[in-house]
């Protein structure tokens, strides 16, 4: 079949899919199977479901949903290999929308990860203490730094792996965040985008727009707890070793369920890297 045409009744037919909470994959095999071009059917649905969803959001005040980064699970593969590297498909869940990776780094990596970050963390310490301050954030127990984007070489390939796995600009994504929990610490439920309530917002979005993805690998395995939980689905993500977490959020509402913590950690340590994800470049 050639010049397909995309009539109003096939939008309708599409729109009314999305309406009856058929997942897009679905309605595009369907599309396929009754002769539909995929490169066609493709773009017909996008083109749709884009222009439905903004319509909709717009007549209901919400803010409108954007493109975010997404691995390529199209055939439900358990493996993906990228730049070499195998990375497992443990879970994947559609809404909230959430990926749970393993092999994300090796032990090699997270070691390496962990031994750049831990003086610069010491450090931290030592210039809290010294203003003389008490003040500790309770939502936020655990000790953190940044490295600046492809500081280093082990950050350069993981960076370069996050863009590749997830199909979204390097250019696009903050320097990774580490963070260490020790026991009793933890990371209480919270949303991972800026609030547009907040009057700080919209300064923060000048450099790179909103977050729109979240990827937290797991450094090391605590002994007890430190789960990353979401408390909107009841899912809790053990942390394990080189394992990684993914949750993309297309606007910032909670109606994308992205709600998610790091539950108190009971034996041992949990140290993380976290790789948020802009709508623009983040320079
Ligand atoms: O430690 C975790 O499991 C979650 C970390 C987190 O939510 C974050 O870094 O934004
Ligand atoms: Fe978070």
């Amino acid at each position: 079949m050639s010049e397909q045409q995309v009539t109003p009744e096939l939008r309708q037919w599409i729109v009314d899919q999305a309406k009856a909470g058929r997942d897009p994959d679905a309605v595009l095999k369907s599309m396929m199977d009754s002769g539909w071009n995929e490169d066609v059917a493709l773009v017909a649905l996008e083109d749709t479901l884009s222009g439905f969803l903004k319509e909709h959001a717009e007549a209901n005040g919400l803010p409108v949903p954007v493109r975010v980064p997404e691995p390529e699970l199209f055939d439900s593969p358990s493996t993906l290999v990228v730049d070499g590297h195998e990375i497992r498909i443990v879970m994947t869940l559609r809404n909230p929308r959430v990926v749970v990776f393993g092999n994300m780094l090796t032990d090699d990596e997270c070691d390496e990860l962990v031994a750049l970050s831990r003086q610069r963390l010491a450090r931290s310490e030592t210039v809290v203490t010294s203003t003389g301050s008490s003040e500790v954030n309770v939502a936020r127990t655990s000790d953190g730094m940044f490295f600046s984007r492809g500081e280093n070489a082990v950050c350069a390939r993981f960076e370069a792996r996050i863009a590749a796995l997830l199909n979204w600009p390097i250019e696009n994504g903050e320097g990774l965040q580490i963070l260490r929990y020790r026991p009793g610490a933890e990371y209480k439920p919270h949303y991972d985008y800026f609030d547009p309530a907040h009057a700080g917002t919209p300064n923060i979005l000048k450099r790179g727009g909103q977050r729109v993805g979240t990827l937290v690998t797991y450094l090391n395995t605590p002994t007890l707890g430190g789960a990353t939980t979401f408390p909107d689905v009841h899912l809790e993500v053990a942390p394990v070793k080189g394992n990684a977490v993914f949750f993309s959020y297309d606007r910032p509402h909670p109606m994308t369920r992205t709600l998610h913590g790091g539950a108190p950690v009971i034996e041992g340590e949990k140290w993380v890297a976290t790789k948020w994800l802009r709508q623009g470049r983040f320079d």
